[in-house]
């Protein structure tokens, strides 16, 4: 018997795990284990979605898939036992805590890793000194250089699923709910279909990607964060096409690729500044810094591209590319507060929330991270909204009392503020001082 434990990869299509499993003729148990270290400090939204993905998952299986509760060191050695399995096969895992699972697990059973949920696994792209690289531009032509393998041929029918129900011995739980949902499609064919339907307008990709107001990106990420999709299959559509939009596409798989190799040469920078300069930098802290931050939160600083941006994130459990670096610049550069205060409130609230791109997302706009953008360069929030989202459209979907406010006056609010909507909380021209002069200290 063959023991297929998914963890980040919820799907059968496009799955080497499965080809190696099955590659015996051996019938497969396909294995989910809630884990309380990973569901603890999910947010809601991304527990939905995985439980969502589980059912779809599950109802292509027929029904069987086993899901049990517990720490994997102890069930997944139980599971496979039960089933006389000798090898459990997995997706490799890249973070922190996976890794260290993994070698725990590795430890009771033989653990046959087969792909990863990267296009080029992480600690593949080296530099000729053997040195792994750390500025994204010369990652991205190597990685370009290196390729991909192509798209594994396997469906639910690359092997015969055993059912859990003949399992003896193994408590299994059903697959739970969560309240706090996201509006996100889950499961595999949701996947497939939001992708062959972006595919149709993938060649506006690069002019429209920066524009909050036309919302013309993917929403690709969060089916990209569970393996609904692997990036080799959307590589794979994309190398087919001859556009700036299928290139630019493919140039942002690679920044995700760049940060999960990134985390892995650096586990310490998901909680750590990666540019260690950084740890001297005077961060505000105390009740007036607490009050900043949650007028963040809510979407109450008064600069309405960032209202907008938070109120986006607090809603649809998702915000566009480009208010999440204007709003990640706010809370470092205009409120003093540490990036990683604005990173948890992300991952809390986040469909998509992945701990790689996530934490560097945020250290490249704080200026900590890889070939960051410079402390110094400190991002405009009226500007900003002026020139990413010039129809206005953006910011009067998110912040209704800026409703009556036309064009992109919404952002100068030239006119007046209407009333209802709250003062600006800080003056930029001077926090953007102070932001300076604290780099300048180091
Ligand atoms: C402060 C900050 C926090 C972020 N947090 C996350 C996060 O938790 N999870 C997450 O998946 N992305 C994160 N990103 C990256 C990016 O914002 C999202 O991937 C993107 O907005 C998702 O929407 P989309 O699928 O429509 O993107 P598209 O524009 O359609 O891009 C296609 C895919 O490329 C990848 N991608 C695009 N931009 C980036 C990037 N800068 N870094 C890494 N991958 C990228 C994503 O997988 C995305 O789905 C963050 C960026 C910033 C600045």
């Amino acid at each position: 018997m063959s023991l297929v434990w998914f963890r980040r990869d919820l799907r059968l299509g496009d799955l080497p795990t499965l080809t190696a499993a099955a590659e015996s003729g051996d019938p497969v148990l396909g294995l989910f284990v809630l884990d309380d270290r990973l569901l603890k400090p999910s947010g809601g939204p991304r527990k939905d979605f995985l439980f969502r993905s589980l059912e779809a998952l599950n109802e292509q299986l027929d029904g069987r898939l086993m899901v049990v509760h517990g720490d994997p060191e102890t069930v997944v050695p139980k599971v496979a036992k039960a089933i006389d399995a000798e090898d459990v096969h997995i997706s490799a895992d890249y973070g922190p805590y996976g890794r260290e699972r993994d070698r725990r697990v590795g430890e009771k059973v033989t653990l046959v890793e087969t792909g990863s949920p990267y296009a080029v696994a992480p600690g593949r792209i080296l530099k000729n000194d053997g040195e792994p690289y750390k500025v994204f531009t010369p990652y991205s032509r190597q990685w370009l250089e290196h390729g991909w393998r192509g798209p594994a041929d396997t469906s639910a029918a690359s092997a015969t699923w055993i059912d859990p129900d003949e399992v003896k011995g193994v408590r299994r739980v059903k697959i739970p709910s969560e309240k706090e949902a996201s509006d996100a499609a889950a499961g595999e064919a949701a996947a497939s279909k939001q992708w062959k339907e972006f595919l149709d307008e993938v060649s506006a990709y690069d002019d429209e990607r920066n524009r909050p107001d036309l919302d013309s990106t993917s929403r690709m990420s969060v089916h990209l964060k569970y393996g609904t999709i692997h990036p080799r299959t959307m590589l794979a559509d994309l190398g087919k096409l001859r556009n700036e939009g299928a290139s630019s596409y493919r140039r942002q798989i690679c920044w995700r690729d760049f940060y999960g190799d990134i985390l892995f040469q650096r586990p310490d920078s998901a909680r750590e500044n990666y540019v260690k300069k950084f740890d001297k930098i005077e961060i505000d802290s105390g009740k007036h810094a607490d009050e900043l931050f949650e007028a963040w939160c809510k979407g109450e600083t008064g600069f309405p591209i960032v209202d907008a941006g938070m109120r986006q994130l607090n809603s649809e459990k998702w915000m566009h590319n480009r208010v999440r670096m204007i709003v990640a610049s706010f809370l470092v550069k205009d409120l003093h507060l540490p990036w990683w205060r604005g990173a948890r409130y992300f991952m809390q609230h986040l469909v998509d929330g992945d701990l790689a791109s996530n934490q560097h997302g945020w250290q490249w706009t704080a200026g900590t991270g890889t070939d960051a953008s410079p402390y110094f360069r400190v991002f405009n929030p009226i500007t900003q909204g002026e020139k990413f989202d010039p129809t206005g459209d953006y910011v009067r979907r998110w912040v209704p009392e800026l409703r009556g406010e036309e064009g992109k006056a919404v952002h100068t609010l030239k006119f007046g503020r209407p009333k209802g909507y709250a003062e600006p909380i800080v003056d930029h021209k001077h926090e953007r001082e102070v932001a300076i002069a604290r780099f300048k200290a180091l």
